[in-house]
């Protein structure tokens, strides 16, 4: 899936907290959003995954405006297209890691791309545990997981590494190069070196606006 922001500003309260952001994500591609911290990345990244509504300018998935559609649109693309790798990666702790990747109660041993899935991340034989025990590294492939399982044809990820050791960054680094590898379109929001050098492109935020919107 294409997806694109055009001119994308978000206004909270009285504060721009983007504003004039473009940018054109394509499949089999990684997009990092640089920038310093407080530039907007997640705000940026919330909004092309239509967690966020933008306040101005739009955002199209293939070319279709989805910006401002319906929840039932909403949802569609939710369901159908796109997977989050969240800062606190969504993951449910008093479930099991297998209900975490399916996100229903599932037999692992009769759920052969559930077993694939997270042998894809290095956690196979883990379907039984409780996620609460998995480290932040372990949560982390989880989550990616999540989206192998469905097939996301678009990945969305803030900030994959921030808490990771020197060994699971880089692992969680070639898992998402993998993931856009295999044809999805993968956007990070990021400040880590070695995962900006393994995307394909980088978006740099403009310059926070420096001055309350007036009323
Ligand atoms: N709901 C909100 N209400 C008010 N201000 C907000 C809200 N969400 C974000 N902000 C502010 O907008 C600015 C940008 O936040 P955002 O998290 O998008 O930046 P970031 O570039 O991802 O930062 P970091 O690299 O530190 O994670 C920050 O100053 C933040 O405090």
């Amino acid at each position: 899936m294409i997806i694109e922001a055009h001119d994308v500003g978000v206004t909270i309260g009285r504060h721009q907290i983007i504003h004039g952001e473009s940018v054109r994500c394509v499949p089999g591609e990684m997009t990092a959003l640089i920038g310093p911290s407080g530039s907007g990345k997640t705000t940026l990244l919330h909004t092309l995954g239509l967690l966020l509504p933008p306040t101005s300018g739009r955002i199209t998935a293939d070319g279709a405006v989805v910006s401002g559609s319906s929840s039932r649109t909403r949802r569609t693309f939710w369901r159908d297209h796109a997977a989050f790798v969240l800062q606190d990666y969504g993951i449910i702790d008093d479930e099991p890691v297998a209900f975490n990747v399916a996100m229903r109660k599932t037999r692992s041993g009769a759920d052969r791309t559930l077993r694939a899935s997270l042998e894809h991340v290095g956690l196979s034989g883990r379907e039984g545990e409780l996620a609460s025990h998995l480290s932040g590294g372990e949560k982390q492939r989880l989550a990616l997981a999540r989206a192998v399982y469905r097939d996301a044809s678009l990945l969305l990820v803030d900030e994959p590494t921030a808490s990771l050791d020197a060994d699971n960054r880089q692992l969680v680094v070639s898992l998402f190069a993998d993931f856009a590898r295999r044809g999805a379109t993968v956007i990070v929001s990021t400040h880590d070196d070695e995962m900006i050098a393994a995307c394909d492109h980088q978006h740099q935020m403009n310059a926070p606006a420096a001055v309350a919107v007036t009323r």
